[in-house]
């Protein structure tokens, strides 16, 4: 099925736990125009997981929407994100053995994984095609512990992008591999996305990912912080007219630093009163 769209609006997600609140998303406005392949950064514990789940379905955020295609998921009967989940919406947790039958084939896996969109009747590609586009034609019939890392990676890819989703959420797909398994993983998401128009968003800790990706966001503190396009960096007016510091202004400028803003010409510059 052709991209789908994502749109958010005001996301926030907060986890109740052990009597404390945490809240990981804090008002987050995303928009992502179907086919786009974007990633995802930020520190750890910023909240790109959280997002990738509400992005799922798989959680509900505490307040604010999440559209994906036409479908308003927080809003979504279970069946229905069910159903999404099954059939348009793909996500590959990070750590490739948690997306895959541990005791089958990967030919087995990918079977598998089309299993409720074959009952529900849709069209669906071979197993064997689906493998041979990650590049794992010659390993279908192999138990996954023959499986190099990058190969179990590939083979988690093929399970994930099986029924053909419209939208392919990836959570750290290349962390632990090497450059060369790195790669290919990379090039068979970029396949995926160039050929059937699959929107993709990945998480990455790793810049020479980032490099290569036409568009990257931010996360910080649970908001967005920041976005990449082509290698500039841009901050992001959010949709109460907040403007967030990019990660090196930051340093310079401390909480509480008073800044006076002029507009000069077509552009604006930011004038900080030195105590
Ligand atoms: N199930 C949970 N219960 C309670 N708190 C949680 C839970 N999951 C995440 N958190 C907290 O929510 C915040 C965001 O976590 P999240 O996993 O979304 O961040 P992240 O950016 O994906 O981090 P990482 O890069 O380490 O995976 C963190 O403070 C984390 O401790």
């Amino acid at each position: 099925m052709p991209g789908l769209e994502i749109r958010t609006r005001g996301l926030v997600h907060i986890y109740h736990a052990d009597g404390h609140d945490v809240a990981a998303l804090s008002g987050v406005d995303l928009h992502v125009t179907p086919g786009e392949m974007v990633g995802l950064l930020g520190p750890s514990g910023s909240g790109k997981s959280t997002l990738m789940s509400l992005l799922a379905g798989v959680l509900r955020p505490s307040a604010g929407k999440v559209f994906v295609g036409g479908t308003e998921l927080s809003a979504a009967p279970p069946r229905d994100l069910d159903r999404l989940r099954a059939t348009e919406i793909a996500l590959m947790l990070q750590g490739a053995g948690r997306n895959l039958l541990p005791h089958a084939t990967p030919d087995d896996n990918v079977r598998f994984a089309q299993h409720p969109a074959r009952r529900a009747g849709r069209p669906l590609t071979d197993p064997r095609e689906v493998l041979a586009e990650v590049g794992l034609a010659d390993h279908a019939d192999r138990p996954l512990s023959e499986l190099t890392p990058g190969g179990l990676q590939l083979a988690a890819v093929a399970v994930a992008i099986s029924t053909r989703p419209g939208l392919l959420l990836c959570d750290e797909p290349t962390s632990q591999l090497d450059h060369a398994a790195r790669d290919q993983v990379l090039a068979a998401l970029a396949h995926v996305n160039r050929t059937y128009g699959t929107t993709v968003v990945l998480v990455t800790h790793d810049p020479d990912v980032a490099r290569v990706l036409p568009r990257t966001v931010t996360i910080r503190d649970g908001r967005i912080g920041g976005e990449g396009r082509s290698g500039e960096e841009y901050a992001v007016v959010t949709a109460d007219g907040f403007l967030p510091l990019l990660g090196h202004l930051r340093e310079g400028l401390p909480p509480g630093t008073l800044v006076r803003i002029h507009e000069v010409g077509d552009h604006y510059e930011l004038r900080p009163e030195r105590p």
